[in-house]
């Protein structure tokens, strides 16, 4: 299975959210990292087929998607970054007419996956209740398990943990970590702990366009040599806050304890130290990204 986009660039009236952006998604956890507005959802609906990109395609097995239909949306799960909802629905009859949708006709079928994927999200204690009265995190578990119907072999998911607490997250980790097999997954977040340690590949996409598209080990490796850290005085940290992008800053009382993101050593005392993912997102985009 190869799912590939070809030199995709989408304009919005004045706005170029992405620009000839290419790359070639096979199995595997694939993490699309980048600041809001960097052009992921715009890039994510591009691959699902609801949006016509200005220039460029996007192929499945080298067959244009928009050329394949009901035969794509059946292959193809996707959380969009709001999932529209009947709020007078219990949560299990959102899901069965999310399966009617996805084309899960037999009615047997259809309710012993809803009952599955309920409990795999953890709402089967919820089933019965209405979405209305369900809170943001529930919601999105919701969105989520209506992603996994039919089992898709491709799922995408922007913005996934949205609304969901730390336990939450985990479990979401794992659902995918266990799917992972045979199929193309791809995450599209500004959070980095999202992708740590799930994605095997790392794409960086900022101002609609691909900054880099490495295996994830690598994404990390290419920071060696750039991360130190020091013990400062308030007023040393001040001077070097002006020069250096810092992705940490740790209160020890009367000291501070920097992590500086630099291709030279920032100062005499400053030591080389283990990137990590967090350090790589501040390097190219400048922000914390939590
Ligand atoms: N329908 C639209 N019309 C005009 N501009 C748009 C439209 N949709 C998105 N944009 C612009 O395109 C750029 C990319 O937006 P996009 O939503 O793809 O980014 P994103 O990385 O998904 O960000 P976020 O996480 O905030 O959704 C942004 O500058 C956005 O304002």
């Amino acid at each position: 299975m190869k799912l590939e986009v070809q030199q995709v660039t989408k304009r919005y009236s004045n706005k170029t959210a992405l620009q000839d952006f290419s790359a070639v998604f096979e199995s595997g956890i694939y993490g699309l990292l980048g600041p809001n507005g960097a052009g992921k959802s715009t890039l994510i609906k591009i691959i699902v087929n609801l949006l016509r990109p200005t220039a460029g395609r996007v192929t499945l097995d080298d067959k244009e998607v928009s050329s394949l239909k009901a035969e794509y949306r059946r292959r193809i799960g996707y959380l969009p970054q709001s999932v529209g909802m009947y709020k007078n629905f219990s949560g299990r009859d959102m899901m069965l007419f999310f399966a009617a949708l996805k084309g899960i006709e037999d009615r047997k079928e259809a309710l012993k996956q809803v009952d599955e994927l309920l409990e795999m999200v953890n709402l089967t204690k919820d089933a019965g209740r209405k979405v209305g009265q369900y809170s943001g995190g529930m919601r999105q578990r919701l969105g989520i398990a209506q992603a996994l119907l039919g089992s898709p072999d491709i799922l995408i998911f922007d913005e996934p943990t949205a609304g969901l607490d730390p336990k939450e997250r985990i479990r979401f980790k794992n659902i995918i970590s266990e799917l992972a097999i045979d199929k193309i997954i791809l995450l599209a977040t500004h959070i980095v702990s999202d992708v740590e340690q799930v994605a095997n590949h790392i794409l960086l996409l900022k101002e609609g366009k691909l900054i880099s598209n490495l295996a994830a080990g690598q994404q990390v490796e290419q920071m060696h040599g750039k991360v130190w850290t020091v013990e400062t005085t308030k007023e040393q940290y001040e001077k070097l806050v002006l020069s250096y992008k810092i992705s940490n800053v740790a209160n020890l009382g009367d000291t501070l304890k920097l992590r500086i993101l630099s291709d030279e050593q920032p100062c005499p005392e400053a030591a080389l130290i283990t990137p990590t993912l967090d350090d790589l997102y501040i390097y190219y985009f400048g922000e914390v990204g939590i």
